[in-house]
This record gives structure tokens, C-alpha cells and sequence, in this order.
């Protein structure tokens, strides 16, 4: 249901839930259920979905709002949407903590996109219900809740920049990044991960050797230049928009590295500040205003 009546500035709890972006991803492996292993840098962007929880008597609901949220509606919606899930798994791990109220999703990310929106949502829900309703569940349980929501919703529930391996449960803190700027772009049209893993070809790639500090942005960008996206060719197939999406970052003045985040379609630019990232997305936003484009810094 979308609604935009409510009025969520007297609502008791906010949580943000920053966008998930893969600096580099490199598919190493295969586990014998078909799942692909992952090497992977992981870091967060000042985008993000918004959620908000106002307790109530009525039974737990959820409504959402925002330029995302009718896309999300059609795809997901009622009991099935990943807030929803998350707060019936937190219930299930303390019986007896059940409570109502009203959940608010400002859906600002696209849906499926690469940027992990529906898991940094399942993840802001177990991190401000956990808050709301004094669960104090343990990190341990949190983390192995969240694994049972998605392979994404782990490193979303951190938050921080990490290091992901295995297919998302294998988490190691990462050195954060010097401040810099990102540019994030998505074309607007949703990608769909099982294609991209099934068309994707090309041989495994190592696991990469990430350094344990960053002297500069220009340093990132020379480690980030030897990495990859394993999917970005089959993403490209399936939705040929990824291309000149890439071609548009990458020649944004003072881009420094244009690349694919997850499996798509959203790209991403890095640059040397905030600054530049958000002057380099309003122009894209000037030449392409159907496309989704956001520009700022690093959480
Ligand atoms: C690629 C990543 C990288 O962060 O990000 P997104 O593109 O989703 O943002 C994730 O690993 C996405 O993991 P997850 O969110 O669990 O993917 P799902 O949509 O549930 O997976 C759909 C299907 O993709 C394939 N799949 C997914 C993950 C993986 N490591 N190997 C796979 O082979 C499987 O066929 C799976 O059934
Ligand atoms: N709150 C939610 N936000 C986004 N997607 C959700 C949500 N709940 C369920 N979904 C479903 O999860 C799928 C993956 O969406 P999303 O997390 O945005 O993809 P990606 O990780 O590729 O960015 C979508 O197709 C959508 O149907």
C-alpha cells in the first residue's frame, strides 16, 4: 500500500538503510548447490531508504512511500516484503516480544539494482526493532538472523566497509576508505541476479590482495583498477543500458573509476570529494533526467 498522508516526523523510531555498493566483486568459485563464492570490497553510500516505526496497538503494518515505492509494490508487498520478514524473524527469536505499531518505508533506492536496497531494509528493520522493542538480541544472533534474509543482509546490517567472502556470511573488517566522493547511477531498468549469475562465463578470479590501509583515494583507485566486477559483461548483455551508463560516469570530469555494483544495473563513479561527485551527478542528472543519479559521500 502507498500511502502519503502519514506524517513521519512524529514518529518515534528512524533508521537509515545507506546503499550496499561492491567496489570490486569477483566471483572465485562455485559451491555444489549452484550458489556462486564471492570476493568482495563493501561499502556504503550516503543513498539510501529511510524507515520509520511509530508503536501501536494496531497489529504490525507496513506502508511505503518514496519514488521507489510503487516499483516495489508491484514486486513485493504484504507479508513477503523483506521489513515484514525481518520483524516476524525478530519476533520469533524472543517470544513474548510481539508488539503492533505502524512501519513506514521511504523506498528511495531502485529495486533490484544491484545496491542491495531490499536488504539494507530487512537490515535497518532488525537493527531499529531490536532498539524499539529492547530485544538486545546479541550481535551473533543478529548476524545469524539477518543471513537467514538474504545473502546481503549481513554486511548490511554492519553497515561499515567490509570485506565479503563466501556467498555473504563470511564478514572481515576492511580499512575504510580516505574521504572521496560517489556518483551512483541506475538506467531504470531492474536486472534480474539469477540471469546475470547464469550468463556469466569467464574463468574464476583469485581472491583479491586487499591492503590493510589506504594512503589516498588515488591509492584505492590503483588497487580498485587491478580488481574487477566478475558480472559486468553479463549484466551489459542483459541490459545494454550498463554500458553507456559506464561510459557517462567514466567521462564525468574528475571521475576516477567507473565500474558496475553488484549484478546490476547500477553503476557507480568514485571521485576525490563528495563536492565532485555531486557536481558530477547533477550534470548527468541535466543530460539524462529519467535515470536515477545520486552524488555525495561514503557513510
Ligand atoms: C550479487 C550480490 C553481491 O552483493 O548483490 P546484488 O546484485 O543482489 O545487490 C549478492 O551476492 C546477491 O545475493 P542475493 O541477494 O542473495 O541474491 P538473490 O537475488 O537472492 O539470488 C538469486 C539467485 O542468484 C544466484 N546467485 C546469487 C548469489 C550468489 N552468490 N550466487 C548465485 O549463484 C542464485 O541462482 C540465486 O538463486
Ligand atoms: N523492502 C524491499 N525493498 C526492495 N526489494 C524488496 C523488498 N522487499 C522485498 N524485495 C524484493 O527483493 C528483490 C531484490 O531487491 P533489491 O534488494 O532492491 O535488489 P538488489 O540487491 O539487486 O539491489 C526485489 O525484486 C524485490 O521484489
Amino acid at each position: 500500500m502507498t500511502v502519503a498522508a502519514l506524517d513521519v516526523s512524529t514518529f518515534a523510531f528512524t533508521e537509515a538503510a545507506p546503499a550496499k555498493v561492491n567496489l570490486y566483486l569477483h566471483v572465485t568459485g562455485r559451491r555444489a548447490d549452484g550458489y556462486h563464492l564471492l570476493d568482495s570490497l563493501v561499502v556504503f553510500a550516503g543513498a539510501g531508504d529511510v524507515l520509520h516505526y511509530q508503536p501501536g496497538p494496531e497489529p504490525l503494518n507496513l506502508q511505503i512511500t518514496g519514488r521507489f515505492g510503487r516499483v516495489l509494490d508491484a514486486a513485493a508487498t504484504g507479508a513477503d516484503n523483506l521489513v515484514l520478514r525481518a520483524a516476524h524473524a525478530l519476533q520469533g527469536l524472543r517470544a513474548g516480544q510481539a508488539q503492533g505499531g505502524t512501519l513506514v518505508l521511504e523506498k528511495k533506492l531502485p529495486v533490484a539494482s544491484g545496491i542491495g536496497g531490499g536488504s539494507a531494509d530487512a537490515a535497518a528493520a532488525l537493527r531499529l526493532l531490536d532498539r524499539a522493542w529492547n530485544v538486545q538480541a546479541s550481535r551473533t544472533d543478529l548476524l545469524a538472523l539477518a543471513q537467514t534474509l538474504g545473502a546481503d543482509v549481513p554486511v548490511c546490517l554492519l553497515s561499515q566497509t567490509m570485506r565479503m567472502e563466501g556467498i555473504g556470511e563470511n564478514l572481515t573488517p576492511a580499512a575504510h576508505l580516505p574521504e572521496c566522493g560517489m556518483v551512483l547511477v541506475n538506467c531504470g531498468q531492474a536486472v534480474s541476479t539469477p540471469e546475470v549469475f547464469r550468463r556469466r562465463d569467464g574463468a574464476f578470479l583469485p581472491r583479491a590482495a586487499l591492503p590493510e590501509s589506504w594512503a589516498d583515494i588515488a591509492d584505492v583507485v590503483a588497487f580498485l583498477k587491478q580488481q574487477g566486477n566478475s558480472l559486468e559483461d553479463a549484466a551489459c548483455a542483459v541490459c545494454p543500458p550498463v554500458g553507456h551508463v559506464l561510459a557517462d560516469i567514466g567521462g564525468q570530469e574528475g571521475c576516477l573509476l567507473a565500474r558496475m555494483s553488484g549484478s546490476g544495473a547500477t553503476c557507480f563513479g568514485l571521485f576525490a570529494t563528495p563536492q565532485a561527485a555531486r557536481q558530477a551527478a547533477d550534470r548527468l542528472e541535466d543530460v539524462h533526467p529519467a535515470w536515477w543519479v545520486w552524488g555525495g559521500g561514503l557513510v
